[in-house]
């Protein structure tokens, strides 16, 4: 498999359609969906010359959780429908990467077993973050977090982009409502009844209940799916410690900008003061490249690692992460940078508009 776009197409041969349809797809027109991957084909790279350089290093430290590439494992529910090991093979390959991995709460196995198999992955410890929908049951919601710190997460990512959930007509045309028998979400499991709670998405969660779990728990707090500059300044008086930027992969809110339209505005709007993680249509490291260029201290990845794990468990997340860490060091080299802190809005241009004529070029 020579790139992201292989491992999509073998993974849509080996799964069953609908499940295919409901990793691939986005909401309503799927418009932003498309926007995410087209926005970083606008986008073009300017490299230097004759700079030097030599061995590229790709390690970051984000909220204090060291990782060898800044590109983390978006969360991403139900690994199970894509392989039967799911988010143990997920996590076994992102800790052999050295990869942060961002544990979904719709995982199909528990945040404590994801966190055991990252450390079968890499012995000396592989960061694991933990996503939260924050449920209007808060006293769930604190168990959720316990059991978090309790495997050893080292953040917590807060998806407020959900406040009901999105449209997603292709699993409306398939029937896909629920897990099969025999998988659910293990986080859900709830120890006061034994039962498996739905997860609640609940347009009454505000920003004090970002203030509630500040007071809950000591973790690092990364809000997902702040997409408005004046939600970025807020976040920052709320005390978040760090914004990924998201549009859920184009599967709340059809018609939101693209993630990396954003990017210059959201990293304005945080004056440097949090580091803004960017999600959506990363699918090559020239687009890794171009989001950390414009600011992104990292991205995230979602559906390229169901991919891999479709095609191949373990080894197929594994390919996927080298893909993207192979493309990006080369692209590094290309643009004559030495590093990821070479990186500057000046290696990345705006295409022209369609039909726009050169300066210059005018008779
Ligand atoms: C199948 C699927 C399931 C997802 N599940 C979650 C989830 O449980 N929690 C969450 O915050 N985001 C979820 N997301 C959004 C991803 O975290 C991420 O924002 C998005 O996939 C990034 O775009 P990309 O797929 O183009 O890389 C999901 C995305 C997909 C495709
Ligand atoms: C089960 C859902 C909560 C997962 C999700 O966020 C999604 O499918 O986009």
């Amino acid at each position: 498999m020579l790139n992201l776009r292989e491992f999509e197409a073998a993974a849509r041969a080996v799964l069953d359609p609908a499940h295919a349809d409901y990793f691939a797809g986005g909401a309503g027109d799927e418009l932003t969906l498309r926007a995410n991957e087209e926005a970083f084909a606008r986008l073009r790279l300017l490299p230097r010359v004759l700079r030097g350089g030599g061995k590229q290093d790709l390690a970051v430290t984000l909220l204090g959780s060291r990782a060898a590439l800044p590109i983390l494992i978006s969360p991403t529910a139900f690994h199970k429908l894509a392989h039967p090991e799911g988010e143990l093979a997920t996590a076994r390959a992102a800790a052999a990467a050295g990869a942060i991995m961002i544990a979904s709460m719709a995982a199909t196995t528990s945040v404590g077993d994801i966190a055991a198999a990252a450390r079968t992955g890499a012995p000396d410890g592989a960061p694991l973050w933990f996503q939260l929908y924050i449920q209007p049951d808060l006293e769930f919601t604190e168990i959720l977090v316990r059991r978090a710190e309790e495997a050893g997460c080292e953040a917590l990512v807060v998806t407020v982009d959900s406040p009901a959930r999105g449209a997603h007509e292709r699993d409306r045309r398939n029937g896909f409502t629920d897990l099969p028998d025999g998988l659910c979400c293990e986080n859900l499991r709830d120890p006061r009844t034994g039962r498996v709670l739905p997860i609640v998405m609940s347009p009454e969660i505000t920003w004090w209940h970002v203030d509630w779990l500040r007071r809950t728990t000591s973790l690092p707090l990364v809000l997902k799916g702040v997409l408005h500059p004046e939600d970025a300044g807020i976040a920052l008086r709320h005390g978040v410690d760090g914004l990924l930027l998201s549009n859920h992969g184009g599967r709340q809110l059809d018609g939101v900008p693209a993630t990396v339209e954003l990017l210059p505005e959201i990293v304005a709007a945080v004056e440097g003061r949090i580091p803004v993680i960017l999600d959506g249509g990363v699918r090559r490291g020239t687009d890794v490249a171009k989001a950390l260029a414009l600011g992104a201290a990292a991205v995230g990845v979602g559906r390229p690692v169901l991919w891999g794990l479709a095609v191949d468990g373990e080894r197929g997340v594994g390919q996927v992460l080298e893909l993207l860490r192979e493309e990006l060091d080369h692209t590094l080299t290309l643009l004559g940078v030495g590093g990821l802190p070479g990186l500057t809005p000046g290696h990345v241009r705006p295409a022209p508009a369609a039909g726009a004529v050169p300066p210059g070029a005018e008779r």
